[in-house]
């Protein structure tokens, strides 16, 4: 893979290279390489590498959480198909998710495998072998090609790769769509025309009329999702209609779903419900300009380990931005000598948010990531955002427990309870008309303290969703909080196994 990258930088192309976030910094215990790594460039020693000293074009390394991240990645980002040299296990594992994902119609991509000396010849028997005996149909044998190149003729094999590649691409776009309606709450076949308007007119965050073909930042209708089928799901019945250049607090208490709807817009998780991210399906489309930024970030150890913040965000696209990193830099007041593993988890909070802001974003999905900035930074941080979706139009949804300061934050509020959102469409704030009169007032245990009116409905809301939320569980035979008639052997447990000494708190 060296080579062909620095074939390809010495040609002036660019090079991205997607790699799991555990092996970015070390060679694994036992790693059969019986050399030491000598990079062309530092790839593999950062996020994002860009290394100008190799040739004209650019080198990038993109981490990633881990391998099926690092797949759905890669898949997203080749935009004319995909092309394989000889490999092991993990390139025959990736070259045939790719043609599966194509049979499946999860895309629809060309997959040519370069041939050199006959390496793929055994797989062109097995793949024929199956086509005889009726595990692959006809259709599904013309997925995949095979290009024969002689080892002296690799250099100049290009051109013809390129061609296959073209030659099947055109022949793909022949094709039907896939097997499967993914789309299971839909009745229809699956339907390749590019998604119906909205029917019911929305108001904009400035009130305007929407216009008819108007394709919406987020558009979730009737959202289910379960992460195993043996538990009830953790997302029910979920409605989120949003135009470019909202700001949408998620409301709910702990458990309602927050995260796992904000999860499902950024795609990190399939599911047979439609969720269209400027008219795209999440998932399987890939919509650009998705930015998440999540806690779980923060837990990674490759953010916790000594790397300086300069060279970190550097490696992560820096330059590319350098007018935005600058104002970040400057808003949330991050120093560039610091040490990732050395600062505080805010400071760190800091760079993440400096990290994950710098790259324009058209949807920004934000699950509590400003919990532990100061309140002068996160009140900056605000702004920034509000400008962001005033300037550029740009749209957020923004799930936190903490009030402070967002009163004029949100162009909508959405309530979640229990997995599912409560209205139809996310509540226009500051709410006016009907809209207001509907909200809860203060809730009498409330009344004492000095709320603002977005924080007074959250809680009233949060105090009926805990009742709600009593009364199901009870149904269930399940009971939280203290269970005082109960039968207990905590004493006798005690007796045995005292470990108030030894555990730490
Ligand atoms: N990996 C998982 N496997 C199974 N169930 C899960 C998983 N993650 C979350 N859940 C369930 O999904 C539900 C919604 O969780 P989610 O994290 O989306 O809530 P949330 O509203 O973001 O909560 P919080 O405010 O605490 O962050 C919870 O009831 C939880 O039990």
């Amino acid at each position: 893979m060296s080579g062909v990258s620095q074939a390809v930088i010495e040609a002036g192309g660019n090079v991205l290279g997607v790699i799991p976030a555990v092996m970015v910094n070390e060679k694994p215990q036992g790693h059969p390489a019986s050399y030491e790594r000598q990079p062309v460039s530092a790839e593999g020693q950062g996020p994002v590498v860009l290394d100008t000293s190799a040739g004209p074009g650019k080198m990038q390394t993109v981490v990633v959480n881990g391998m099926h991240e690092r797949k759905a990645r890669m898949a997203t980002e080749s935009n004319l198909g995909f092309v394989a040299l000889p490999g092991g296990y993990g390139t025959f594992e990736e070259v045939m998710e790719m043609v599966t994902w194509t049979q499946l119609g999860i895309h629809n991509k060309p997959m040519v495998l370069v041939n050199i000396n006959g390496f793929w010849s055994p797989m062109r028997q097995q793949v024929d072998l199956a086509h005889q005996e009726g595990f692959i149909s006809d259709a599904g044998r013309q997925l995949i090609r095979f290009v024969d190149v002689e080892a002296a003729d690799v250099d100049s094999c290009g051109q013809r790769v390129v061609d296959e590649v073209l030659s099947m691409q055109s022949a793909l776009a022949q094709r039907p769509g896939g097997y499967w309606n993914w789309d299971r709450s839909s009745k229809t076949a699956p339907d390749s025309s590019p998604p119906a308007p909205a029917k019911r007119s929305l108001p904009r965050p400035d009130d305007a009329p929407m216009d008819v073909d108007e394709v919406l930042a987020v558009d979730v209708p009737d959202l289910t999702f379960t992460f195993r089928s043996d538990l009830p799901p953790a997302l029910e019945h979920c409605d989120l209609k949003l135009r470019r250049g909202s700001r949408c607090l998620l409301i709910g208490a702990n458990g309602a779903g927050k995260s796992t709807l904000l999860r499902l817009l950024a795609g990190k998780r399939l599911c047979d419900s439609k969720a269209r991210v400027f008219g795209k399906d999440v998932f399987r489309e890939s919509p650009s300009g998705i930015t998440y930024l999540g806690t779980e970030w923060a837990m990674n150890p490759v953010v916790r380990s000594d790397i300086v913040v300069s060279h970190f965000l550097n490696s992560v696209g820096g330059y590319r931005h350098k007018e935005r990193r600058d104002r970040l830099l400057d808003i949330l007041d991050v120093d560039l000598d610091w040490h990732m593993h050395a600062i505080s988890d805010g400071e760190r909070r800091r760079v993440q948010l400096c990290m994950g802001l710098m790259e324009p974003w058209d949807l920004l999905l934000l699950d509590e990531v400003t919990v532990d900035l100061d309140v002068q930074v996160r009140a900056d941080l605000l702004d920034f955002l509000t400008q962001e979706t005033i300037e550029r139009n740009a749209t957020i949804i923004y799930a936190t427990h903490i009030f402070d300061g967002l009163q004029s934050f949100p162009t909508h509020i959405c309530h979640m309870r229990m997995g599912t959102t409560v209205d139809k469409e996310p509540i226009v704030w500051p709410p006016t008309g009907a809209d207001a009169d509907a909200l809860p007032p203060t809730d009498e245990t409330d009344q004492h303290r000095d709320l603002s009116p977005l924080l007074s409905i959250s809680l009233a809301w949060l105090r009926k969703d805990k009742t709600l939320r009593g009364e199901a569980e009870t149904a269930r035979g399940r009971r939280r909080g203290a269970q005082k008639d109960a039968d207990t052997d905590s004493e006798r447990f005690f007796s045995k196994y005292d470990y108030s000494q030894t555990v730490n708190r």
